[in-house]
């Protein structure tokens, strides 16, 4: 049993405290982070963490560019989260130019996002090809900025039933495992995304965190998507806890959406504002928004 720290007081202390602790715990992460995912995903030291779990295409990168303000993971219908990607926050009040550096590139600053989108794209490429194929090895970036919150997030590849492409047959059984092996660990708060367009009531993410933590005590339930609501989704009743009830509750969540920005650009181009369409292409690459 590897030592423990428990999440909730360590994300709680005063800032000055946190500040001094996080850059440790930062490094001790990398340092009993394993190198190679398969057979030995975990250490035994257990520092905390935030993940987040989900079936594919629930919101879950989208939740985490939401927590970091910034738009930088490869999103969308065929492109999806391959790798666990561990997002180190790091808040540096003196930084006036946000930042990343991966730990595959020590030493190279990406100040431009978008850049860091593809970097998680080709550093995906390089370990499983691509064609849907999914890795248990981790990628490894370090945020520093003056807006963002001492914390580790740690993206996860969505639960999915069907293989595709080069995925394996038990490619679902897999999956769970690799998620499971974050989420048991009690260091560990589950951010359990279920999308509101979905029947909550069979959500993967909630059942799994159940598996996990089944007393509900570290568990954030998030339900993304209530732009898109089904009718007749009970949506109100989880967001209140009625449903699967769990001490931390439950966040309702519109993220950006893909159809969103589609339809603003012909908007645009329906008035004729052809000028407007480059400032919005503009103004997306230096906030580092997919468009
Ligand atoms: N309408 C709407 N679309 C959303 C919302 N959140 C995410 N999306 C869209 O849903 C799609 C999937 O979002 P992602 O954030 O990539 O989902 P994911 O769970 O990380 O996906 P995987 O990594 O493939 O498992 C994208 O096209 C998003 O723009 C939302 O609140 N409303």
């Amino acid at each position: 049993m590897g030592h423990q720290v428990n999440p909730k007081d360590a994300l709680s202390k005063p800032s000055s405290i946190g500040s001094s602790v996080i850059p440790i715990i930062n490094k001790l992460q990398d340092i009993f982070a394993p190198i190679n995912g398969g057979g030995e995903l975990h250490s035994r030291v257990q520092l905390p963490q935030v993940a987040v779990v989900g079936s594919q295409s629930s919101g879950k990168s989208s939740v985490l560019e939401a927590l970091v303000g910034r738009d930088f993971l490869p999103r969308g219908c065929d492109i999806c989260t391959r790798r666990p990607l561990v997002l180190q926050l790091e808040n540096q009040p003196a930084e006036e130019r946000e930042w990343g550096e991966f730990r595959h590139l020590p030493g190279k600053r990406f100040y431009d996002f978008s850049q860091i989108r593809r970097e998680i794209q080709a550093e995906t490429e390089r370990e499983v090809g691509y064609n849907k194929g999914v890795s248990d090895k981790q990628i490894r970036l370090k945020i520093s900025s003056s807006k963002v919150l001492n914390i580790t997030l740690v993206d996860l590849p969505g639960i999915t039933k069907v293989p595709v492409g080069d995925q394996p047959s038990d490619i679902e059984a897999r999956i769970r495992k690799m998620i499971m092996a974050y989420i048991e660990q009690e260091a560990c708060i589950i951010l359990a995304v279920s999308p509101a367009n979905s029947d909550l009531a069979t959500s993967d993410a909630l059942q799994m965190a159940k598996e996990a933590d089944p007393t509900g005590s570290r568990t954030i339930g998030v339900i993304t998507k209530l732009d898109i609501m089904d009718r007749g989704t009970n949506a109100r009743n989880f967001l209140l806890g009625n449903v699967v009830p769990l001490r931390l509750g439950y966040v309702g969540v519109v993220n950006r959406s893909q159809e969103m920005m589609g339809l603003l650009i012909s908007c645009l181009f329906e008035m004729g504002l052809d000028d407007g369409i480059g400032l919005l292409e503009e103004i997306g690459n230096e906030k580092g928004l997919v468009m």
